[in-house]
């Protein structure tokens, strides 16, 4: 069976979602796509084949017949609004990070769903399909380090995107690491605390960049999260786990090592198109799979409100620099135990 997709939101992410399903995605056709930008949207359309249809509103893309799945790449405040429609649909829809703009926001996805009865929302956390990361979490299973007692990770981006708000670090970066500590550890981040540092010159006017994080999960684990978001060099995306009996680390994301001039070294990813192309690949890749299985996999529509959760404790946490714990809604039976 052909998964025929639709993809709402043709900018940066959008556009990258409809190359990789034209060409590294099998079972998956690009049928329709839309944006608030029309001129964006129909170039995008027209790139991606002659059959591909353009809709001005996602919502008649939502409800066109011919349109088995969505991809909702358009803005976070977009998002709760698309993703309900889709589940109202019965459509799978696979919805960016973060799932939507507030905690509030994703537990109104979740109570739609419960309500429909069957999962059709999968949140955009890809590293959870990250072939690194996923060796990570098999060497943990495995009891190779041992049972873990600390994680650190680091989040750096080049420079903040524009419309970068100072939540951002927090409710669009740093949210990554919220997921995949909690895939990763199979534990719940009950506490959060979060420390000021001097701020970089180069960050804009209103950020406070770079951010320390203490996360504790509630098995007793401690993370730290470095997130910062104009550190000019280059994307750089760092995780070591810490057990009883070793650690496991993210290795190096390159395939070659440069010997010249005196030096050794690796290339410095631009951005996570490049760092996470074979995570975003394989996301879409078991998305689909799943889609013509009747069936949905990956991080539930749970998962993104519980992400979105910590950004929040994070926010009120950076008042004051005191500890907040992470207060999450009864988790229903749909997304298991
Ligand atoms: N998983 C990941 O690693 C990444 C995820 N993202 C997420 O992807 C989403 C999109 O981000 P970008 O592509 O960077 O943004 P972007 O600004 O490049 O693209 C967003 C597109 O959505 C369109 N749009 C705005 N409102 C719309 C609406 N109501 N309906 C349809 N289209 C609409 C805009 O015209 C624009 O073309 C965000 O939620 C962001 O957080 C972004 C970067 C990386
Ligand atoms: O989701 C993403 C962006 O929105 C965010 O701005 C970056 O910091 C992340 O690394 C990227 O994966």
């Amino acid at each position: 069976m052909t998964v025929r997709v639709g993809v709402v939101g043709t900018g940066v992410m959008g556009a990258d979602h409809v190359r990789t399903l034209t060409g590294g995605v099998a079972g998956a056709r690009v049928v329709a796509v839309s944006d608030a930008d029309q001129g964006r949207g129909r170039a995008v359309a027209a790139e991606a084949g002659d059959e591909v249809v353009f809709h001005a509103d996602p919502v008649d893309l939502i409800g066109d017949a011919g349109v088995d799945a969505v991809v909702v790449a358009s803005p976070d405040h977009t998002h709760e609004a698309l993703a309900t429609a889709c589940v109202e649909a019965g459509k799978p829809v696979l919805c960016e990070k973060p799932l939507a703009a507030t905690a509030a926001d994703c537990l109104r996805i979740v109570a739609h769903e419960v309500a429909k009865g069957r999962r059709l929302v999968q949140a955009g956390y890809m590293r959870r399909f990250d072939p690194s990361y996923v060796d990570m979490k098999r060497a943990l299973d495995a009891g190779s380090i041992g049972d873990p007692v600390l994680v650190h990770c680091v989040h750096r981006n080049a420079r903040a995107l524009h419309f970068f708000t100072p939540e951002m670090p927090f409710t669009s970066a740093a949210v990554h690491e919220f997921d995949v500590v909690r895939w990763l550890l199979s534990s719940e981040i009950v506490r959060v605390t979060v420390h000021r540092t001097r701020s970089s010159s180069r960050a804009a006017a209103r950020l406070a960049d770079p951010r320390l994080l203490v996360l504790e999960t509630a098995a007793g684990v401690t993370v730290d999260v470095e997130v910062f978001v104009n550190a000019q060099y280059g994307y750089d995306v760092r995780c070591e786990l810490v057990g009883e009996l070793g650690t496991v680390s993210l290795a190096l994301p390159s395939t070659t090592v440069v010997r010249a001039g005196g030096a050794e070294g690796v290339a410095v990813h631009a951005d996570f198109r490049t760092r996470f192309a074979e995570a975003y690949r394989l996301q879409l890749q078991a998305w689909v799979d799943a889609a013509a299985r009747g069936e949905a996999c990956g991080p539930s529509a749970w998962d993104g409100y519980a992400a979105t959760a910590v950004a929040e404790a994070c926010l009120r946490a950076q008042e004051d620099g005191t500890p907040v714990e992470v207060e999450l809604a009864d988790k229903p039976a749909l997304y298991g135990t």
